[in-house]
Formats: structure tokens, sequence, C-alpha cells
């Protein structure tokens, strides 16, 4: 099956390149030319657009989106679906929000398009050399035309059909929401050793507890490798950015009425890392001033 492919970032360029490897003969474009060339140098095809991405593949056509939730992939869908015809296959692969996703399923399917919302886990490595996904939409055509694509781009046993659209990308968030609990209370260990009295050496103690502790897997592995190049991580700031997954987590858990304390505040965290001062330990240290003439720090 020749597969066209939208977007060739970190993850798509990736995915292309295992397509290419397990003869699923890519075409790809993306609207850096840059990237486009650099897939043809690794022995793709290039398409200069997403017409003529689409005039390069053969009916029932499937074209793997990989580009910035969001608009970006709210335009890309929208270019692309006119240029379909009934029975393709879009598969939106990026970390779009699920009522998105449920949306992009109507509408496609209103045009007779077949639209899948894809999970994607297993990070860069996980594109390049096997991943995790995560498949909401039609079971029937998923077996019938996408099985063998995600059997090869996945490792094994890494896929699963979730159910209906908007399901994948459901299950993909709360995999994300516990990627930040589960990492805060990595990033909370180790700073229990940093404040101990006691010089630990990182690297060494991520290798033991990755050697058959309870506590052992890819988290751990990665805290080695990034203690092996920076041994007490000097070269880096504490800021904690974030791309939605865990605030649409919360959000989900507030309107399901679901208790979810360890992912809420683990993203509270990250907001709080990314302010060096804050408005409420001013209010608090004022309050204490007022009513106890405890001490304030004042500003130099
Ligand atoms: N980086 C990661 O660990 C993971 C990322 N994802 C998701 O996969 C998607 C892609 O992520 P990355 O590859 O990391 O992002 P990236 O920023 O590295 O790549 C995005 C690519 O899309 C291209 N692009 C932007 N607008 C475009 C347009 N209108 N038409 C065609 N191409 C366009 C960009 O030029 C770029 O090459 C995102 O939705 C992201 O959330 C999912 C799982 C893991
Ligand atoms: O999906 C991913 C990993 O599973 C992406 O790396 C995602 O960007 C991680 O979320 P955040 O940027 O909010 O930390």
């Amino acid at each position: 099956m020749k597969a066209g492919l939208i977007g060739l970032g970190k993850m798509g360029y990736n995915i292309g390149l295992q397509m290419l490897e397990k003869n699923h003969e890519p075409a790809a474009f993306d609207v850096d030319p840059k990237a486009v060339e650099t897939f043809k140098e690794a022995g793709g095809e290039g398409a200069a657009s997403i017409e003529e991405l689409v005039q390069k593949l053969e009916a029932p056509r499937v074209i793997w989106v990989m580009v910035p939730a969001g608009t970006v992939t709210d335009e890309v869908l929208e270019e692309t679906a006119p240029l379909l015809d009934e029975g393709d296959i879009l598969i939106e692969a990026g970390n779009s929000h699920y009522k998105k996703s449920m949306e992009h399923h109507q509408n496609m399917e209103a045009r007779g398009l077949y639209f899948f919302d894809v999970g994607t886990s297993g990070g860069i490595s996980g594109a390049r050399h096997g991943a995790c996904f995560m498949i909401g939409g039609n079971k029937e055509v998923f077996q019938k035309e996408l099985e063998p694509l995600f059997d090869d781009l996945s490792v094994e046993k890494g896929y699963f059909h979730t159910g209906e659209g908007g399901s994948g990308h459901y299950l993909k968030m709360i995999h994300n929401g516990i990627e930040y609990g589960m990492m805060a209370a990595i990033g909370e260990g180790f700073e229990l050793l940093e404040k101990s009295p006691f010089d630990y050496d990182y690297e060494g103690v991520a290798e033991v507890w990755n050697h058959g502790s309870v506590i052992r897997g890819w988290l751990m592995e990665l805290m080695g490798d990034a203690f092996k190049k920076d041994a007490n991580l000097d070269d880096i700031r504490g800021v904690m950015h974030s791309s939605g997954e865990g605030k649409w987590t919360v959000e989900s858990a507030l309107d399901y009425q679901a208790a979810a304390p360890v992912i809420a505040l683990s993203l509270m965290m990250r907001y709080r890392s990314q302010e060096t001062d804050t408005f409420t330990g001013k209010v608090v240290a004022a309050l204490r001033h007022e009513f106890g003439g405890h001490a304030t720090e004042q500003q130099e």
C-alpha cells in the first residue's frame, strides 16, 4: 500500500522512515520544503502540496496526518478532505482533543470518508522504531484496510482499536495525564535525594532503580540517560512546559467528577515552575506579616 503522510516533524518524519523501511512507499508533504527535501534524501517520495500528494495515491487513499494539534490540524484536514474520494481514509495521529476529533469524525463521515483518531505514544524513538497506537474509528475498515500498517509501525502488541470516534484521542489524553503524574513523582523523588544529607550518584540511582525494582520502566531509563549527559542537570532550568493534554485531562476529571488529584497537582506544578515569584506567595507573606508580625523578604 502506498501511504500518504502530511507533517514531517519530529514524529512524522520518523513515521515516514518506518513506512519506507516496511514497504509502505510513503509520499509526504510538509509546509516546510526543507523537510520534504530531507525526506526525499532519505529515500521517500516528496510532494510540493497536499493536492500533489493526493494525486500520487491510489484509491482507497490512506493519508496519515501528523502536524501540530489544534488549528493546524483542523486546517490540514479541511484542505485535504475536499480533494479525496468516497472511501478514502484519514488517520489523524497527533495529540488532538478528543472532542475535536469527534467533530472531525462526523464531518468526514458526512463526506463519505473514513476518519481515525489515533493516539501515538513512544516519543520520537517509538515513531522511528515502533510505537504504541490507540485507534478510534470504524472497526471493520480498520481491520480490512489499516491493520497491517499499524502492525508494521507499532511494537509487538502495540496497537489497539479503542472503539468509536474520539476514543483513541481520549485514551491518549488520559495516557498523557498518567505521564504527568508519573514524571512528577519521579521528579519529587529525586528532589528528596537532592535535599538529603547524602551525596547520591543520580545516574547510578536511576540505573539500579531500573533493575528489578517496582519503579523500573522507560521513564527511569530516560532519567538515567539524562543524568549520564548532565550528572546533576546543571545545564537546564527546572521549568516545565506543557502542550495541553494534562489540562484537558484535568478538565475531563472535573466534567466527569472523577478525583484525579495526582494529575491535577502535577499540572499545577508545571504552571508553578514557569514563575520565578508568585502573587500567592506575596499574599501569604503579607498576611503572616499583618497578623503575626512575621518578617517578609523585600524586593531588591
Ligand atoms: N513529539 C512527541 O513526543 C509527540 C508528539 N505527538 C503529536 O504529534 C504531532 C506532531 O508532533 P511533532 O512531530 O513533535 O511536531 P513538530 O513540530 O516536530 O512537527 C510538526 C510538523 O508539521 C509541519 N506542519 C506545520 N503546519 C503544517 C501544514 N499546514 N501542512 C503541513 N505540514 C505542516 C511542520 O513544518 C513540522 O514539520 C503533534 O500533534 C504532537 O502533539 C504525539 C506523540 C508524541
Ligand atoms: O504525547 C507526548 C508523549 O506521550 C508528547 O511528547 C507530548 O508533547 C507530551 O505532553 P506535554 O508536552 O504536555 O508534556
